[in-house]
């Protein structure tokens, strides 16, 4: 299976019928031709729920015309159905260690929402079920596998423009605080609320791709991370952080932000080099086209050429981190080489770090694995 001809199709269920899953399952149902992909395809099986009312109504309006499509009223069920072969995970940060743990116990493929984890500790614990039952295992890290991402990362590869030096990133959203109750999602400790493990994860991103992945910094961690948070008296959550990685082996650094209380700036992402930037506009999660500027010379900052690169798809842009995964486990891969495990690792260390310098800790009992 898996030739031009039939493609592999992985099952999907869909634990928890939140937002989020909504938004996946509809680029699940897009037919793979739109994007020119050939040699896998996806079907949605089952819908687990905490309410098995809720999990039928779900189902019927986010598969329409699908009557085959399971709805289970516990997330137990879900993962024990022998037609789901990789379960995505959709539900709060804070919860995702005990809903893919309960997957991978279950022998199930997964793939997790962002951030992957409460804490570095309880991603270390699941890639260690993973492994014990020879599944795969990914973060649900999206923006990686935009189209968009790699022709950034090969403009960066080729090298025209010099040395990289310095990577601004910023991703920020006006939640509308005044509105929504403290036990909301963003807002919640008990949920993992606040800007830098909701939004973190994409500035975040595109700091690991220009610079961690970077050739000549040979997968090196930053060797100073250093952040700072402003606090919502409503329940002490990080309404804004700031946070900044020294990748010493390549001379350059990430200066990284969000904040869930303005929108983002235009540009949202500038990757500076001797010889030019790389400018993104704003939202930095999905951004659909990018400027290469050219300088006079090495260093001098006048701007002689630019050059505009576009990227349309059909969808919304979560279908290609299922490809993805439909690829690897289709060839008995256990995790990605793109979004490999050790550079979701390094954003939970990262963040554990940001968090233990602004005294952001969790409420006791949140964390599985500490
Ligand atoms: N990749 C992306 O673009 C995005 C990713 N996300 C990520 O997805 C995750 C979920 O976000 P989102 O979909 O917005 O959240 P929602 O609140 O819309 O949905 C979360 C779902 O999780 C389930 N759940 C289980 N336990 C709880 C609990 N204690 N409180 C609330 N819900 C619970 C519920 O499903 P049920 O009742 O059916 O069991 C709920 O519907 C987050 O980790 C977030 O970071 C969010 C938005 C965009
Ligand atoms: O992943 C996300 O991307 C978009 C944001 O609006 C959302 O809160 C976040 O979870």
């Amino acid at each position: 299976m898996g030739s031009d001809s039939t493609p592999f199709v992985l099952r999907w269920g869909i634990l928890g019928a939140g937002h989020i899953s909504s938004v996946f399952i509809k680029d699940l149902l897009l037919d793979p031709k739109t994007r020119d992909v050939l040699d896998v395809a996806h079907k949605v099986v089952a819908i687990g729920s905490r309410d098995a009312t809720k999990a039928r109504e779900y189902a019927d309006r986010t598969v329409p015309g699908d009557k085959d499509v399971k709805a289970y009223g516990s997330y137990e069920e879900l993962v024990n159905d022998e037609a789901v072969d990789a379960v995505y995970i959709g539900t709060p940060h804070t919860h995702h260690y005990n809903c893919a743990a309960l997957a991978l116990r279950a022998k199930k493929h997964v793939l997790c929402e962002k951030p992957f984890t409460s804490n570095a500790a309880e991603l270390r614990s699941l890639i260690a079920i993973a492994k014990e039952n020879n599944v795969f295992l990914m973060e649900a890290m999206w923006t990686r596998f935009l189209p968009i991402a790699e022709d950034i990362k090969n403009v960066i590869t080729e090298g025209s423009l010099g040395d990289i030096k310095v990577l601004h990133a910023d991703l920020a959203g006006d939640f509308n605080l005044d509105a929504i109750p403290d036990t909301h999602r963003i807002l919640d400790p008990k949920l993992g609320g606040g800007a830098l493990l909701d939004l973190g994860p994409y500035p975040l991103v595109w700091a690991i791709l220009a610079l961690y992945e970077h050739k000549r910094n040979e997968n090196t961690p930053p060797a100073l991370i250093s952040g700072t948070m402003l606090k919502t008296p409503r329940t002490g959550v990080d309404s804004s952080t700031v946070f900044t990685l020294n990748f010493d082996k390549i001379e350059a650094q990430a200066i990284l932000s969000c904040s869930i209380t303005i929108p983002s700036p235009n540009p949202a992402l500038t990757i500076r080099f001797r010889s030019g930037n790389i400018v993104v506009p704003a939202p930095i999660y999905r951004p659909s086209t990018y400027t290469i500027q050219y300088f006079s010379k090495p260093g001098s900052g006048d701007i002689i050429r630019e050059e505009k690169r576009n990227f349309k798809f059909e969808g919304g842009g979560w279908h290609f981190q299922a490809d993805e995964v439909a690829r690897c486990i289709r060839d008995g891969k256990l995790e990605s080489g793109v979004w490999s495990l050790d550079k979701s690792l390094l954003q939970m260390d990262i963040f554990d770090e940001v968090r233990s310098q602004a005294g952001y800790a969790f409420p006791h009992g949140v964390e599985q694995v500490v």
